[in-house]
């Protein structure tokens, strides 16, 4: 690779001439870059760092795994582009505009100066901070395709279940809404509850409709799932989806 940027860039007859003058900078050592480390070893470990706060089962498993229809079309062969041509300085982009105080956001730590594991799991307790989030390529290893439950199929799971939601069956199964601590015990495929962002849901009705399947969701049953779930796909919806499930408000054991 870098024997091929060699020979081409002393090909490329504006950068030799330019050496070549008196009083010219002399050409720019071609400098060894190692290949960029492959992420598809052990993805959990890398996410699971040192922080004590990750919860051990908290790694994200292949978002949309790879047989899922968003990939579809996707993964066509492409043929290699050909080599850039270089362009002049009027042809380059402006710089950015440099940020401004406005943009600042106190509780946040500067991306540069930050490890990816910080801003993954910040440790500071502000509200303010980088909420957990994943950045990361989807991981390339083949997961197993996730069969819905008979009736529940893929393109339509989204609409049954918003239906069986306007249907007035009660999904939540209990009277009223309450603070609790305790999880533990909701903890089975017919009866299972779980915490995000603070609220208490039970996901048992909606574990069949679930698109990731029903082993996915059972991770976070009688615990608090928030951070699994935005390690996962963070832009779900989850107040919109489980409102009719919600049964309560989380109480952090003290
Ligand atoms: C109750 C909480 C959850 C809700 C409401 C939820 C909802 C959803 C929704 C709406 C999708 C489709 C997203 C899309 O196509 O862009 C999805 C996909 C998925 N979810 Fe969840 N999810 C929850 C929890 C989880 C958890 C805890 C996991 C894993 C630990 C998980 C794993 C997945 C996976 C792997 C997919 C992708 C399926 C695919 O397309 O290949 N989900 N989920």
């Amino acid at each position: 690779m870098t024997s091929y940027l060699r020979t081409w860039i002393s090909s490329v007859p504006s950068l030799s001439l330019a050496s070549s003058l008196p009083g010219a900078q002399p050409a720019p050592n071609v400098i060894e870059v190692p290949p960029p480390e492959e992420h598809d070893g052990d993805h959990a470990a890398s996410l699971r760092g040192d922080d004590e706060d990750v919860h051990v089962d908290d790694f994200p498993p292949t978002f949309p795994s790879l047989n899922s229809a968003q990939r579809a079309g996707s993964s066509k062969e492409t043929t290699r582009p050909a080599i850039p041509r270089i362009l002049t300085d009027s042809e380059l982009m402006p710089p950015p505009p440099l940020p401004g105080l406005a943009s600042r956001r106190p509780g946040t730590s500067s991306v540069s100066s930050a490890s990816s594991s910080s801003l993954l799991f910040p440790s500071g307790t502000s509200s303010l901070a980088v909420p957990p989030s994943t950045l990361k390529p989807p991981n390339k290893k083949a997961t197993k395709k996730v069969a819905l439950a008979p009736g529940h199929g893929p393109l339509d799971w989204a609409t049954l279940w918003a239906n069986l939601k306007k249907s007035g069956k009660d999904l939540r199964g209990v009277d009223a809404l309450s603070r609790m601590s305790v999880l533990k015990q909701h903890n089975k495929r017919d009866d299972a509850w779980s915490a995000f962002n603070g609220k208490v849901y039970n996901i048992t009705p909606y574990l069949p409709y679930h698109a990731g399947g029903e082993k996915e969701l059972m991770r976070v049953a009688s615990r608090d799932g928030s951070k699994l779930f935005a390690l996962t796909h963070g832009w779900v919806n989850i107040d919109y989806i489980l409102d009719e499930c919600l049964v309560g408000f989380l109480v952090p054991d003290s």
